[in-house]
């Protein structure tokens, strides 16, 4: 079970504590031990994964691969699953443990590393002689696509850094940050795929893209892109971002026809590739509702599809909060209303923040006085900090202009305190933002 630090403190009214054990439970439900359980099973020569089943007559080796924040813990269960079946893989995570029959290799995130880049290079050298007596298993998971740089071609580790990071200052939103680096690289857009073919394919996906856009999550190493360079190039022009001149040369060389595009829907490396997705937002929702509703709440799902700058979705939460005291709609009170999604910041200041701190705090200034909202990243790493989010009421800003004055300068954390700071280590899993919105 994830758990909170300080969850005494944290937990100091009925509002704080129905809020946090929803967070909690919601965290939970996504964890992979949990999900990859429940979803996946070997009978024989028969793998079951969620309601389709794999024949593995005639197949003599299986190599799990992939990489994300999820994927250590679905390494784990993959080993128990599988057992002896399983001959080898590796996959590429923050903080690896150790493995049995995965090798679990040191990744960075958000930014790329040479470690992500040797740990990728370790998944190309054991997928490359894949044939069709192979069954891949892909392990996709958020954060895969710092994660597994795989730099193209005149594309350096250097490179790929520096845009990574000006479109994640300017706040670029992860379908076009994607599209970007699926350009970059060469197992994102459909790359491991291509690899692995003529092999059997099973995509096991953990899901922090809202929609699930499966050529989204961890930049869709097993999915079929229809972005393209020219979209890319477009992608820089609209966040302001002028890219090392290595990069604006492949794009460019690319959108001019030089370049092969990645593989689209038509394209037959995906003949003998599905893609599952195990766990997304609507998951922890799912359970954190339960909870709520275990406690007596109404409860209510505003959207799992919350997204765009974290300071303005928070109003429309107040907005909500207001309106459940004062006409009981959408529920009436006591209620929990729960959301998901991605907000995203951007990067004023050089403070201390993140997308649900800044939502919180945001948030906090205008909350009624009988309102509490929870705010976490379910990955415990809110933006680049080391918090997972915060919890807040009413009672949180005592100085309005001071807290307007911290999300100008992107400091939500130099504003909260350890009253509201939210902090577990990371959770193992990544299936996005879960708000938890309780109002008594
Ligand atoms: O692309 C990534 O790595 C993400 O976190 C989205 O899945």
């Amino acid at each position: 079970m994830v758990s909170i630090e300080n969850e005494d403190t944290l937990a100091s009214t009925r509002g704080r504590e129905t809020a946090l054990a929803c967070v909690r439970a919601g965290i939970d439900a996504a964890r992979p031990g949990h999900v990859v359980t429940e979803s996946v099973r070997l009978d024989g020569d028969r793998l079951h994964v969620a309601d389709a089943t794999y024949d593995l007559t005639g197949v003599d080796r299986i190599v799990a691969v992939g990489g994300g924040k999820a994927a250590d813990g679905v390494a784990d269960a993959l080993e128990t699953v599988l057992g002896d079946r399983l001959s080898a893989g590796a996959v590429v995570t923050p903080e690896p443990s150790e493995g049995k029959r995965i090798e679990r290799l040191q990744g960075d995130h958000p930014v790329p590393s040479q470690a992500g880049v040797d740990g990728t290079e370790r998944i190309h050298d054991l997928v490359a002689d894949a044939d069709e007596r192979t069954l891949v298993i892909a392990i996709i998971t958020g954060g895969g696509s710092a994660l597994l740089p795989a730099p193209a071609d005149g594309i350096s580790l250097d490179d790929l850094q520096t845009t990574t990071d000006a479109l994640l200052d300017a706040g670029a939103e992860i379908g076009a940050l994607n599209a970007v680096r699926k350009h970059l690289s060469t197992l994102k857009g459909g790359g491991l795929a291509d690899l692995a073919s003529p092999a059997t394919v099973v995509s096991l996906a953990f899901s922090d893209v809202v929609g699930n856009d499966l050529s989204v999550i961890a930049s869709g190493p097993t999915a079929p892109d229809e972005s393209t360079y020219a979209e890319a190039l477009e992608v820089l022009e609209r966040y302001g971002v002028d890219p090392p001149a290595a990069v604006r040369e492949r794009l460019e060389a690319g959108a001019a026809g030089d370049l092969p595009e990645t593989p689209g829907p038509d394209d037959p490396v995906f003949d003998r590739v599905t893609n599952h997705v195990l766990a997304d937002g609507f998951t922890a929702i799912e359970a954190a509702r339960e909870v709520a509703a275990d406690r007596g709440y109404d409860t209510c799902v505003l959207s799992s599809s919350v997204r765009g700058e974290a300071r303005e979705a928070a109003l429309t939460h107040v907005a909500v909060a207001e309106e459940v005291g004062a006409t009981g709609n959408p529920i009436s009170g006591p209620a929990v209303v729960l959301s998901g999604g991605e907000a995203t910041v951007t990067v004023r200041g050089d403070g201390e923040g993140g997308p649900n701190a800044e939502f919180a705090l945001a948030a906090a200034i205008e909350l009624p006085e009988d309102a509490t909202l929870a705010c976490v990243d379910t990955d415990g790493r809110d933006g680049s900090s080391d918090f997972a989010g915060a919890v807040v009421d009413s009672d949180t800003v005592e100085d309005a202009k001071a807290a307007r004055a911290a999300l100008d300068s992107s400091d939500a954390y130099g504003y909260l305190d350890g009253h509201s700071i939210i902090s577990t280590g990371a959770t193992g899993t990544n299936v996005n933002d879960l708000r938890v919105l309780v109002v008594e």
